[in-house]
């Protein structure tokens, strides 16, 4: 049995693991180890009454190294298992990992049992039968103040047995999140080709992919062939975009794209519900083929384009970030570079606003919200993490403007600055 746990998840007792206990803190980090460790009883000691006491504890954790299996099982997991629990366990978000490894992470939960109900272990104990997913109990060594991982499998009757125990303890804070270590290839895409993979993955679990796939063709990728400058405006939700490039396309005489193009919009809807990695394999093929509408366009005139790479980048870089600003991945990271084969606009603006501002401009406003904007409105933290990803994307980076003056302002303000970078 150790052999096959080997072989499915690389060497399980390497990995440390992470439980993030509220968002505004670290994560309590812990290794294991086959021997027990005698040194630094005392932090050994506080770290197990955070993580265990008081509460029967489990762990279940997506280990499959194909993104789109993983992308599908955490889903299932998280909307079809978790909500069965008993009300009496407290989930809280785990990461199974090795440290500063990209695309080493295993997301998953751990869940704190207070009431110990006889209901929890059957539901948690189904899952071993997933050669997807693993589980793990946590158990106090008799006579000991140590704790174990058991981690379990399925036993020949069907039932979970626990096959392999290691002893938990305390680990140092990696120098990434876990959370950032599968950015790239699974929340942002840096080629055209990687993002058409995901969708023709799709065509089984979401029809409309096939149409997507025909609209999009095998190679969509596009040089900039105008003469004409082409300036991208990003910000958040009620910045101002839309009032801005209406603005600004009248007075340059402009083309006025948007990414994701039109054409999109009737899908938009059903990729917005599904799991992380299809919805933004969405959004980056909706940039290429405003890149060759891009292209077409600014051989007659300014181009104008309301929202295209950053804001790809920016919200799944903030969204698979878990926590604090700091936890983003650090300014010149690779996850912030430009794709490779996606035309680059010459100038891109960001507008931003006080939350203040942008609230009072919701409230007057009142239309529908995608999931993501109504997560931006109740969390400022996210916000934060947004802006400040749009803030770190290289090559074009963003030029920032303050978008809290009237709308003439903000036009006069905006068209210096492009004749200023796009002599115009
Ligand atoms: N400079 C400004 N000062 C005051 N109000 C503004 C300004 N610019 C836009 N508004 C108002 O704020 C609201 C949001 O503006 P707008 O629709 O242009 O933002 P947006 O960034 O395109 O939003 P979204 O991305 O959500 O579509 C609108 O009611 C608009 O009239
Ligand atoms: N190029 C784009 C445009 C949009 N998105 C995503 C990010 C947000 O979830 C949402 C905001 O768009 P809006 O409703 O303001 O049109 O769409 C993206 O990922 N890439």
């Amino acid at each position: 049995m150790a052999k096959r746990m080997l072989s499915r998840w690389g060497q399980w007792y390497s990995r440390v693991f992470a439980v993030e206990c509220d968002h505004s803190t670290d994560p309590l980090y812990f290794a294991l180890s086959k021997t027990p460790q005698e040194r630094h009883y005392d932090e050994r000691q506080a770290f197990y009454e955070k993580l265990f006491e008081g509460a029967k504890c489990y762990s279940v954790h997506v280990c499959t190294d194909d993104r789109f299996q993983r992308a599908l099982l955490y889903e299932a997991l998280k909307n079809n298992v978790i909500p069965r629990l008993p009300t009496g366990c407290s989930v809280l978000d785990a990461f199974s990992f090795h440290p500063d490894v990209s695309n080493s992470l295993f997301r998953g939960f751990f869940i704190k049992d207070a009431t110990n109900l006889p209901e929890t272990a059957p539901i948690l104990g189904e899952l071993v039968k997933n050669s997807g997913m693993s589980v793990c109990t946590y158990v106090r060594e008799e006579n000991s103040q140590r704790w174990w991982q058991h981690l379990l499998s399925e036993a020949e009757d069907g039932s979970a047995a626990a096959t392999e125990k290691y002893y938990v303890v305390p680990s140092e804070i990696p120098h990434r999140h876990p959370s950032t270590l599968n950015i790239m290839g699974n929340d942002v895409f840096y080629n055209f080709e990687d993002a058409y993979k995901v969708m023709e993955q799709c065509k089984d679990i979401i029809p409309v992919s096939e149409e997507l796939l025909k609209l999009v063709g095998p190679n969509l990728t596009q040089k900039k062939e105008g003469r004409f400058p082409v300036i991208v405006i990003e910000g958040l939700d009620a910045t101002g975009k839309t009032t801005l490039t209406h603005s600004l396309t009248t007075t340059l005489d402009a083309t006025l794209l948007r990414s994701p193009p039109t054409c999109l919009s009737p899908w938009r809807p059903c990729f917005d519900s599904e799991p992380a990695l299809l919805r933004r394999a969405f959004y980056a093929l909706g940039n290429y083929i405003t890149a060759s509408q891009i292209a077409a366009a600014s051989r007659h005139s300014p181009v104008i384009v309301d929202r295209y790479w950053h804001s790809t980048a920016a919200y799944a870089i903030a969204t698979a970030t878990s926590g604090k600003v700091g936890n983003l991945p650090s300014p010149g990271s690779e996850v912030y570079r430009w794709p490779c084969d996606l035309l680059r606009p010459d100038l891109v603006l960001l507008l931003t606003v006080s939350p203040e501002e942008r609230l009072r401009r919701l409230s007057v406003r009142g239309v529908e919200k995608t999931r993501e904007e109504a997560e931006l409105e109740a969390n400022h933290l996210f916000r934060n993490k947004v802006e400040q990803a749009y803030k770190r994307v290289e090559d074009p980076a963003c030029v920032v403007v303050d978008a809290n003056p009237p709308p003439d302002q903000v036009l006069q303000q905006v068209l210096l600055l492009i004749k200023d970078k796009c002599h115009l």
